[in-house]
C-alpha cells in the first residue's frame, strides 16, 4: 500500500503588503504529491499574489515557503496569466527555446508530443504573437510543461477558452496528474473546479477562508454545488476587492 503522500510545497504565514494595504494576510497551505488543488476566491482576493509569493516571484513581508527539494525550480512549471513569448518565433520554436533554459533540451518528437498534448499541432509554425488568445493560453501551458515538471502551477488555465478548448485543458490536467504531476490551478469556473480538484482552497480578502475536498465543502455548507459554497463564503466576509483589514 502507498504511504502518506509527500508534501511538495509548504507555505506558512505568508503576508504581503502593497503600499499601505495588506493583500495577503497570513496564508498557510500545503500541496501534497499527486494532488490537483484549486485555489479559488473573488477577484482581488490575493490568489495570484499568493502564487507569486510561493513561486518566489514576489518576496513576502512575512512567512516561509518550503519546497520538497532545493533545486525545485527545475521541477516546477508555471503558467502565469500572461506569458511573454519570444517574438518572431513560432509555437514549436518558442517551446524549444524555453526548454533550452532547463537541462532538458526538447527533441523534435518531444516537442511534437507536447504540441499535440496541448492541441497546438496545427499551429506549430505560427508565430506566437499571431496565435489566437486561446492558442496563446495553450502555448503558455505547454511552456509550463516543457521540462516535465513534477508540480505545475496554472493561473486561470481555461480563462478565455471556448468550451471545447476548456474540455481539452481539463483532459490535459487529468492526463498530467495521472502521469504523476501535481497541479495547482486557479479558476472562476466552479463547475470546472468541482470536476477537477481533489482539494479546494478558498481565499477571501487575503486569507484562507475554507479548504477541503469538494465533497467536504459541499457537506459543510449543506449543498451539492460548489458554486453555492462559493456564494456563501463570499457573502460571509465582504470587502474582498478592497483587501480590507479586519
Ligand atoms: N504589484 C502590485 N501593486 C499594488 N497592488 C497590487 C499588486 N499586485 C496585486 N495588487 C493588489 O493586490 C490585490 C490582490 O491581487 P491578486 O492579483 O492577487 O488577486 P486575485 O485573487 O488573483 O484576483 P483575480 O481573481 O482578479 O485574478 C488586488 O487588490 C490587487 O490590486
Amino acid at each position: 500500500m502507498k504511504g502518506k503522500p509527500n508534501t511538495l510545497l509548504s507555505v506558512t504565514g505568508l503576508r504581503k503588503r502593497f503600499g499601505g494595504r495588506e493583500v495577503v494576510r497570513g496564508v498557510s497551505l500545503d500541496i501534497l504529491e499527486g494532488e490537483i488543488v484549486a485555489v479559488i476566491g473573488p477577484n482581488g482576493a490575493g490568489k495570484s499574489t499568493t502564487l507569486d509569493l510561493a513561486l518566489g516571484l514576489k518576496r513576502p513581508d512575512e512567512g516561509t515557503v518550503a519546497y520538497w527539494r532545493d533545486d525545485y525550480r527545475t521541477h516546477v512549471g508555471v503558467q502565469l496569466q500572461s506569458t511573454p513569448f519570444f517574438p518572431g518565433l513560432g509555437a514549436a520554436d518558442n517551446l524549444k527555446l524555453f526548454a533550452a533554459f532547463y537541462r532538458k533540451p526538447l527533441t523534435r518528437e518531444q516537442g511534437e508530443r507536447l504540441l499535440r498534448l496541448c492541441g497546438l499541432q496545427d499551429v506549430a509554425d505560427t508565430e506566437a504573437s499571431r496565435l489566437s488568445g486561446g492558442q496563446q493560453k495553450r502555448l503558455a501551458i505547454a511552456v509550463a510543461l516543457v521540462h516535465e515538471p513534477r508540480l505545475a502551477f496554472l493561473d486561470e488555465p481555461t480563462a478565455a477558452l471556448d468550451p471545447k478548448a476548456r474540455r481539452d485543458i481539463h483532459s490535459l490536467i487529468r492526463t498530467l496528474n495521472e502521469s504523476g504531476v501535481s497541479v495547482v490551478f486557479t479558476s472562476h469556473d466552479m463547475e470546472e473546479v468541482h470536476r477537477l480538484a481533489h482539494r479546494i482552497v478558498f481565499i477571501e480578502a487575503g486569507r484562507v477562508a475554507a479548504e477541503g475536498t469538494p465533497e467536504e465543502l459541499c457537506a459543510r455548507f449543506g449543498t451539492d454545488d460548489i458554486e453555492d459554497v462559493y456564494m456563501m463564503l463570499a457573502q460571509s466576509d465582504a470587502g474582498s476587492e478592497g483587501g480590507r483589514s479586519a
